[in-house]
């Protein structure tokens, strides 16, 4: 079974989650797309009715209204579900997200979810979080080298995500700093301190935050709960 057709099932496994009338946070990648696309499918076929989609990133904003899921924008009600994706998942569900940019608007949506449920393949699975992946750091373009300078004394491998001539710009008009955990990190600390860094925005931890996550591997999906 290739990646992307792990990614449908993990997607497929969590889409059975969501109700009819439910408000849905809706991620943003190439795992949630599936599930974006699952959900419009379940609606154009009656298998779902009155769901509404709030959307995480201009992509997946386009995707959900293509497949005709009405969106609206985010407001202070709590969300009953929200499905995403994650670039790390640790085994008491702590993630790392935003390596596609969208971190900020995940986080601002699914700390408002009742159920934030993970999608993913297999090979996002971690012991310790920074273990594979770069932590997306989201920061004001205003003053961003003095910004880079105080990050870097924090997480001196850190560097602008820059993948052509101009920095990668976020749907919220910010610049991204991905940047290596070294082992032995205390996160919780990190994640304060790393909040605590004049010019950051957000940073790519979601910390206690997931309810479950679905993860798909060749003999299937495997529903995991915090440990
Ligand atoms: O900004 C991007 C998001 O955090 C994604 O959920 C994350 O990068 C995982 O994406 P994918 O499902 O494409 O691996």
């Amino acid at each position: 079974m290739d990646l992307e057709a792990l990614k449908r099932e993990a997607a497929l496994r969590a889409v059975a989650l969501v109700k009819s009338g439910d408000r849905v946070g809706l991620g943003t990648g190439s795992t949630a797309k599936y599930a974006i696309e699952e959900i419009g499918r379940k609606l154009a076929a009656g298998e779902l009715t009155g769901v509404v989609g709030v959307a995480t990133s201009e992509a997946s904003d386009t995707l959900a209204r293509q497949v005709g899921i009405p969106v609206e924008p985010l407001d202070p009600r709590p969300l009953d579900i929200a499905l995403d994706g994650a670039d790390e998942i640790a085994p008491n569900l702590d993630l790392i997200k935003g390596l596609g940019g969208a971190l900020l608007r995940e986080k601002l949506t699914e700390v408002q979810a009742r159920r934030f449920i993970v999608i993913a393949d297999q090979t996002k699975l971690v012991e310790h979080i920074g273990e594979k992946s770069a932590l997306p750091i989201e920061i004001a373009r205003f003053g961003f080298l003095s910004t880079i300078e105080r990050l870097r004394a924090v997480l001196p491998s850190g560097r602008l995500r820059q993948p052509g001539a101009q920095p990668y710009v976020t749907d919220n008009g910010n610049y991204i700093f991905d940047a290596q955990i070294p082992a032995g990190t205390d996160i919780a600390a990190l994640e304060r301190q790393l909040k605590g860094t004049l010019g950051v925005v957000d940073t790519g931890l979601f910390l206690g935050m997931a309810e479950r996550a679905f993860v798909a591997a060749p003999d299937g999906v495997t529903e995991l709960t915090p440990r």
